[in-house]
């Protein structure tokens, strides 16, 4: 495990104002915004977006909505489990239920050995209604009301943010089709997650019996992340490998990040950093005799191409300097692989984490 961060400084996670994208109607001060962008997912693969066009009132709406899911009791949450096996990624899953690792090898056994230290966190998922190859998995409307109608509202106001980031990176990393990546991305493949980890006695942490969420890469084309005051996501520094700084929240912002299937669309031109969540700053970490962590509740949006899209070299990625490093892949056949290690091939014994 890396060392523990130290203050978050702007020049590691670079900060974008994105209003002067969606404002501008000067190409001039587009291509600016784009290159800083594109230069930010070179870089750090790492980046603060500020005014991205979502409310606060809109994200203090989703935060309270992940609240009122999570306070449900487990019996209730049941009520729309995430599906057995690796296949289908929507609905609920316990505290426990999903692992997450940077192991890509394939091999099963590893996958369920690393398993053997829970992830302390529990997620609902939530994709389009027209992805038939990932149904949604409902709550009952009586279990909560409304739900449904704002998470597929939600879902559907990020992916316009998603789309006008995606231009601007289309822009910045030089493609002549301006809708280039747009085309792959019809945002039907797309996944809303909200996630929360519950307080737990830091004694789980320090025996290491339980962690947050261990550092990884997303598989996707890019991520964006809103999170609460609590803290605790830490970024790989990029001059550094193996030490992590703070992404400190900051209110409003949506952190956005490089996902390996684009890094590897780009002929590594674009960086998928590896990032994970640990406990929350020191100052406020611990509560009571227990020392119990502080709760983090946190809303990732995962944009991912369509699963038919194929995913070969992007024109402007390569030349006689930088030949083509990967063989073309599906989308589909891409994420298959790294689903099957992070969700158990059968059923566990119990429900609770
Ligand atoms: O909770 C967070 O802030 C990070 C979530 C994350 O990295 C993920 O779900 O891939
Ligand atoms: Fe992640």
């Amino acid at each position: 495990m890396g060392s523990v961060g130290e203050a978050p400084s702007p020049s590691t996670i670079p900060v974008i104002d994105f209003s002067r994208w969606n404002a501008s109607t000067s190409k001039a001060e587009r291509l600016a915004v784009a290159k800083e962008l594109t230069d930010a997912c070179r870089r750090v693969g790492f980046v603060y977006i500020i005014n991205h066009g979502l409310s606060q009132e809109l994200l203090d709406e989703a935060f309270d909505t992940s609240k009122r899911l999570f306070d449900l009791s487990l019996e209730e949450k049941m009520q729309a489990p995430h599906p057995d096996g690796p296949e289908v990624h929507r609905g609920y899953s316990y505290p426990g239920l999903e692992k997450v690792s940077q192991y890509m090898d394939g091999d099963e056994h590893v996958g369920e050995q690393l398993r053997q230290v829970g992830d302390c966190k529990e997620s609902y998922e939530v994709g389009s209604e027209e992805n038939a190859q990932q149904p949604n998995v409902w709550l009952p409307e009586s279990t909560l009301p409304g739900f449904k109608d704002f998470t597929t509202r939600f879902y559907w106001e990020c992916n316009k943010v998603a789309q006008s980031l995606l231009q601007a990176m289309t822009l910045g990393i030089g493609l002549d089709d301006a809708e280039y990546l747009i085309k792959y991305h019809s945002g039907h493949n797309n996944q809303l997650r909200l996630l929360h980890y519950p307080p737990v006695p830091a004694a789980q942490f320090e025996s290491q019996a339980a962690a947050r969420m261990p550092a990884h890469s997303d598989w996707g084309s890019i991520t964006l992340l809103f999170q609460d005051d609590c803290g605790g996501l830490e970024v790989e520094d990029p001059k550094t490998p193996g030490k992590f700084v703070p992404a400190t929240p900051m209110t409003g912002a949506c952190v956005m990040n490089v996902g390996d299937l684009l890094m590897r669309w780009s002929n590594d031109y674009l960086k998928s950093t590896l990032h994970r969540v640990t406990l929350p700053a020191l100052s406020d970490r611990f509560e009571g005799d227990q020392r119990v962590t502080r709760a983090r509740y946190s809303i990732p949006y995962f944009v991912s191409a369509d699963t038919e899209s194929l995913v070969e070299c992007l024109p402007a990625c390569t030349d006689a300097q930088h030949p083509v490093k990967y063989e073309p892949v599906t989308q589909d056949v891409y994420r298959k692989v790294r689903a099957k290690l992070q969700y158990p091939t059968t059923k566990p014994v119990t429900a609770a984490g």
